[in-house]
């Protein structure tokens, strides 16, 4: 075949494939209008057995009132959205799992661009660390429960949002009673279970699925179970080892980058919702903070052997995910439990017989951290160097002393203990202690002035 006959078949073949596409969006549109039906009928089931939303009556809103047309005017004059944008955004119903980093702003702009139900689930109070990035909390609602807090910012904003609050841990046990009242899901969560939960779970009600991360400087986004697209299960269909998954409270982020995430988590939603453009299924978008871009990478298709999302599934209700990722959903107070009580010490212990007599204390915590806050006469190795043996060199005057005992001590009392199993092999004959706890646990039961992150 020569070249120009090649071209044109391919061209044929485009035009075919992007027809295709496009008779499957709106056949699948018709197929999520349809669900909504259910749910809202579903909704008001369960309105009539008083546990569900308390909102929008038996019928769907047919009409918007002047208020409506003067509040969302700027986007109704979008002809790609409009009337009808607006009264399929007023009748839906949008499930938030986490009201922190990503949870807030993508509340924020459902609620603002009308949308008029929203649930809000998390587990968590708010708390000052939170304020960089958590935008809808404040200093006033500090140790309020974050769905209370945000639902006050949020009717702030938009009186007209009905909204539900689920202050409580999704977990498998509630997870599909929560979950069918809603016709969008968006993950807001920051954990790997809950990933694995609501994934399967959106795959077994059929509900799209957006996903949004972000860490340090980087995001990502992506929307399953949409279409013929993929589940989280298809991309990752076992976890990764505990150890390693890094949360924002350990690796640290940026609120600008939760927030232009959690702000395109609103965008992809209110797009299933309303049926607008290219909804960004099998395809992930990636963003680097750091160089200000942007990409854009196609995933793979669903697996045709996936456990959940395929014609032959093998799970079919959920199960325990804690179990199953072998870490917790919960990211307070998790610690580890590597080394037997008589190798570790506790704060108060150490202040009364050790505090005041000749001894080496090593903080492992990355230099940055060491800089935020440090004990006296404490020394920074971080633990990357102690696991390179690079502290012999820089200690080992004081290591040849036998005598001079050596405490570890770290943030919460992980990383320490892996420190101590360390350095304890290398000096065996040496007495070798971790403070339990940490830092926190000298912030809470020594000295209440220390500062905390
Ligand atoms: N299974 C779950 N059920 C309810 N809420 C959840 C669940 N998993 C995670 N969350 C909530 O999702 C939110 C994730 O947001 P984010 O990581 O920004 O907040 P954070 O946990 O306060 O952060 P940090 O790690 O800094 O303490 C948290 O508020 C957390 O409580
Ligand atoms: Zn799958």
């Amino acid at each position: 075949m020569i070249k120009s006959e090649a071209d044109s078949e391919r061209t044929k073949l485009e035009r075919e494939i992007s027809e295709l596409r496009a008779a499957l969006n709106r056949k699948e549109q018709c197929l999520r209008d349809l669900s909504s039906t259910v749910t809202a009928a579903a909704r008001a089931q369960n309105q009539s057995e008083g546990n569900a939303m308390k909102s929008q009556g038996e019928s769907a809103h047919t009409k918007l009132n002047k208020d409506d047309v003067a509040r969302y005017s700027r986007q109704l004059i979008l002809p790609s959205f409009g009337v009808q944008g607006q009264l399929k955004l007023k009748n839906s119903s949008v499930l938030i799992v986490g009201l922190g980093g990503l949870g807030c702003p993508a509340a924020q702009y459902l609620a603002a661009a009308g949308c008029g139900n929203l649930g809000l689930i998390d587990y968590d109070d708010v708390e000052r660390s939170n304020f960089h990035r958590q935008i809808l909390h404040s200093e006033a609602r500090c140790g309020m429960s974050k769905a209370e807090s945000a639902r006050i910012a949020l009717l702030e904003l938009n009186p007209n949002c009905e909204i539900r609050c689920h202050s409580r841990l999704l977990y498998s046990q509630n997870a599909m009673h929560i979950l069918r009242g809603y016709d969008v899901v968006l993950d807001c969560s920051d954990n790997l279970p809950t990933r694995y939960l609501l994934s399967d779970a959106c795959v077994m009600l059929r509900k799209p699925l957006v996903s949004g991360s972000a860490l340090k400087m980087d995001g990502q986004l992506t929307v399953y179970s949409y279409g013929n697209g993929p589940c989280y299960r298809c991309i990752y269909p076992v976890p990764p080892p505990p150890e390693a998954v890094t949360n924002c409270g350990d690796g640290g982020v940026l609120g600008a980058v939760t927030g232009t995430i959690g702000a395109m988590q609103a965008l992809e939603a209110i797009k299933v919702i309303v049926g607008l453009g290219d909804v960004l299924a099998g395809r992930l978008l990636i963003f680097d903070g750091s160089s200000g871009t942007f990409r854009n990478v196609r995933i793979r298709s669903k697996r045709p052997n996936c456990h959940v999302c395929s014609a032959q599934p093998i799970i079919t209700e959920l199960i325990d995910y804690e179990i199953f990722c072998g870490m917790h959903a919960t990211d307070k107070n998790n610690p580890m439990q590597m080394l037997a009580a008589d190798e570790r010490m506790s704060v108060e212990e150490y202040r009364e017989k050790l505090q005041a007599q000749p001894h080496l204390l090593i903080d492992v915590r990355p230099t940055a951290e060491f800089e935020i806050c440090q004990l006296p006469k404490s020394v920074n190795v971080p633990l990357v160097e102690i696991l390179d043996d690079g502290y012999l060199k820089r200690f080992s005057n004081h290591l040849e002393d036998k005598a001079l005992p050596i405490v570890l001590l770290c943030r919460r009392g992980n990383d320490s203990q892996i420190a101590v199993q360390h350095v304890r092999n290398r000096f065996p004959t040496h007495f070798v202690r971790d403070l339990i706890g940490g830092l926190h646990a000298w912030a809470s039961n020594i000295d209440p002035s220390f500062p905390i992150y």
